[in-house]
């Protein structure tokens, strides 16, 4: 058999293709191309002072001329490193494989690098055709200075300069802008870029303009800083917290990880925020800024701060705008949660008036917080406040007066019996709030002693006191004709004496009984195959109660028809009124049921009209 003919060739790259690539899919915005020259500029100064710790550390931005250019101090490149890492996409002096740098002083800085990947530069042609470098590299004193001319077409040039064009080490990086890439390089744009991205590089960065004028953007964060006085810092942190997130905050919380080199705030928010907005927390990396919007740097629940953090441990992705999800941006996340209950139990102990600001804000915060949290829940419980029969007051407040506490499942079910409970004695609470009904539930494991119930109508209507059997008898055959018409809404109707005597009437559901009168509606609609399964899930489920009150005059005058079709539509009238009290939305029977009541009432007012004017209708007695 003839010997097959193998030949090798290379991959072609298509330049314009893959930066089309990256401005659309990986970079948020043209911008980005500043924050990767800046970001460049520090990793040749890092190389550079690895080799020489005293070398001169400077980042100059120079806008105005039509060019952009970015000049560092850094380590420079040789003839051989622009062709090895300046003109090969994805190669890069900053990993351990590639090695372009050599020495081990410089490799042991790679850590350092904030660099990666070998793909930066080329968000330079996002906003430029042209990009063209000139350096002189600091690890061969004697090589000479070279200029590189890439071309967003992928071709280049290389030259090499005399010794005056660049007699330090460093690089210039110059941009032409092309004519949709100006709005990114004009001076004041170019300003505030360098501001965003490089206001917390530690080597010196400037922005000059046309006239030659400075602008030093970087500075040592406040927390950073040595200040005169406590007060003093506090007041340099709230104007920090003021520029950076618009608002003054309730309080500054110190972030401390030294194993990730993580130093930073938590700046307490003075206003309640929605839990489900998720913070957007400005992360920078070894300076750099890698996002404004990083929520996965806290847990969810932590939503009453917003961080400045700068680290040195934490990946970012390759778009270099949000941090790479791994175990120790989870173990971070766990550490700086830690750090804010921390913070949050210190106060009840060192400050507890700033404690009292914050839960007035933040209540709905600590509660979410609570719930997952027992040590929390022990401490800050006696500070929460919640919606009860005696008012608002703290859950250890309400259980001194009522040993049981009783908790309803939701708002309405609370505005409804609140005020006949409490006339009653009960201790209600409204567990219709977010995570108040499961903290309360709570509250034995805490408070050893209390005992916490759900608020069902049976508690309710033995707490009711009975009337006299005289009464009772009285008033039977309004409450038969009563029990006919509303039982046909699965509703008993019974009569008690309660307080207030301005309610007449009180109707005591719950959610089970209502969800077997829908199931059961349904499964009379249904037929075949689901009506069986509707039917296979009947409950017997605790029938609804109509308590008239008996104490209310208006029912102690209905209890006294004796007229049938006025009994009947007098209890239907009450039924109504009670059953719009609950708030709930009313099914097409009850809508039905509040109809006929209003007109028959209407009915038997215009009777008692006509009867007033002389003329005669025949009513049937009980
Ligand atoms: N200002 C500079 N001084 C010295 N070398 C530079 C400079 N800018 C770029 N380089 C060299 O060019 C290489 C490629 O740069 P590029 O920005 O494309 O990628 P990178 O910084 O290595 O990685 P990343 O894609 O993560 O930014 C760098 O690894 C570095 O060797």
């Amino acid at each position: 058999m003839a010997p097959q003919s193998h030949s090798s060739h290379t991959f072609q790259v298509d330049l314009r293709g893959l930066v089309d690539l990256l401005s659309h899919h990986l970079y948020s915005s043209p911008r980005v191309y500043l924050r990767e020259l800046l970001q460049n500029a520090v990793d040749a100064i890092t190389a550079r002072q690895a080799l020489d710790p005293g070398a001169p550390a400077r980042i100059t931005v120079e806008t105005g001329d039509g060019t952009l250019a970015v000049t560092d101090t850094g380590v420079g490149l040789t003839e051989k490193d622009v062709h090895s890492f300046l003109a090969t996409i994805g190669r890069s002096s900053k990993r351990s494989a590639d090695g372009g740098l050599d020495g081990t002083a410089i490799a042991s800085a790679r850590s350092e690098f904030i660099g990666q990947f070998g793909i930066g530069l080329l968000a330079c042609f996002v906003v430029a055709d042209e990009i063209t470098v000139v350096s002189r590299s600091a690890t061969t004193p004697g090589a000479p200075a070279v200029e590189w001319c890439g071309r967003a077409d992928g071709s280049y040039t290389i030259r090499t300069l005399p010794p005056h064009a660049k007699p330090e080490p460093g690089t210039t990086v110059r941009l032409t802008p092309r004519a949709d890439g100006t709005e990114w390089t004009r001076h004041d744009r170019v300003l505030e870029l360098a501001r965003h991205y490089g206001g917390l590089l530690r080597h010196e960065v400037t922005v000059t303009d046309a006239r030659g004028t400075a602008t030093r953007v970087n500075h040592t964060p406040p927390w950073e800083r040595r200040h005169a006085s406590p007060l003093a810092r506090r007041e340099a942190l709230a104007e920090h917290c003021r520029s950076t997130f618009g608002f003054t905050p309730l309080d500054t919380i110190d972030l401390n990880l030294p194993v990730v080199g993580l130093r930073g705030v938590a700046y307490v928010l003075p206003t309640a925020v929605s839990p489900s907005q998720r913070a957007g927390h400005r992360v920078h990396l070894k300076g750099m800024l890698l996002s404004d919007q990083a929520p996965e740097l806290l847990p969810d629940w932590a939503f009453f701060v917003r961080c400045v953090v700068d680290t040195t441990g934490l990946r970012p992705t390759a778009s270099r705008e949000a941090l790479y999800e791994d175990e120790t941006l989870g173990a971070v996340r766990d550490a700086l949660g830690a750090r804010l209950r921390d913070w949050l139990t210190g106060l009840a102990a060192s400050d507890p008036t700033l404690l009292h600001r914050f839960i007035d804000i933040h209540h709905l915060a600590v509660k979410a917080l609570a719930r997952h949290d027992d040590a929390l829940l022990r401490m800050l419980l006696p500070w929460l406040p919640f919606e009860t029969t005696d008012g608002n007051v703290t859950l250890e407040e309400f259980a001194r007066t009522h040993p049981t506490i009783l908790v309803t499942r939701t708002v309405d079910e609370f505005r409804q019996v609140a005020p006949v409970a409490a006339a009653a004695g009960l201790g209600v609470v409204n567990g219709g709030y977010t995570y108040d009904h499961d903290l309360v539930h709570r509250l034995p494991e805490v408070r050893p002693g209390t005992a916490v119930e759900n608020l069902d109508p049976a508690t309710v209507t033995a707490h009711l006191d009975a009337v006299d059997p005289t009464a009772e008898l009285a008033a039977a055959p309004f409450l038969t004709v009563a029990r006919e018409v509303i039982g046909v809404h699965d509703c008993d109707v019974v009569l008690r004496s309660f307080q207030p005597v301005t309610a007449p009437a009180l109707l005591l559901d719950d959610r089970e009984a209502r969800h077997e009168r829908t199931r059961s509606e349904l499964a009379g609609a249904a037929d075949g195959l689901w009506a069986d399964i509707l039917g296979s899930l009947r409950t017997e489920a605790p029938r609804a109660q109509l308590v008239l009150n008996h104490l209310n005059p208006l029912v102690r005058r209905a209890v006294t028809i004796t007229e049938r079709g006025l009994a009947g539509v007098t209890a239907e009238a009450l039924y109504g009124q009670a059953l719009l009290l609950t708030r709930r939305p009313l099914r097409a029977a009850e809508s039905a049921l509040l109809n006929r009541a209003f007109l028959g009432l209407l009915d038997h007012a215009m009777h008692d009209h006509d009867d007033t004017q002389g003329g005669s209708a025949t009513r049937k007695e009980l």
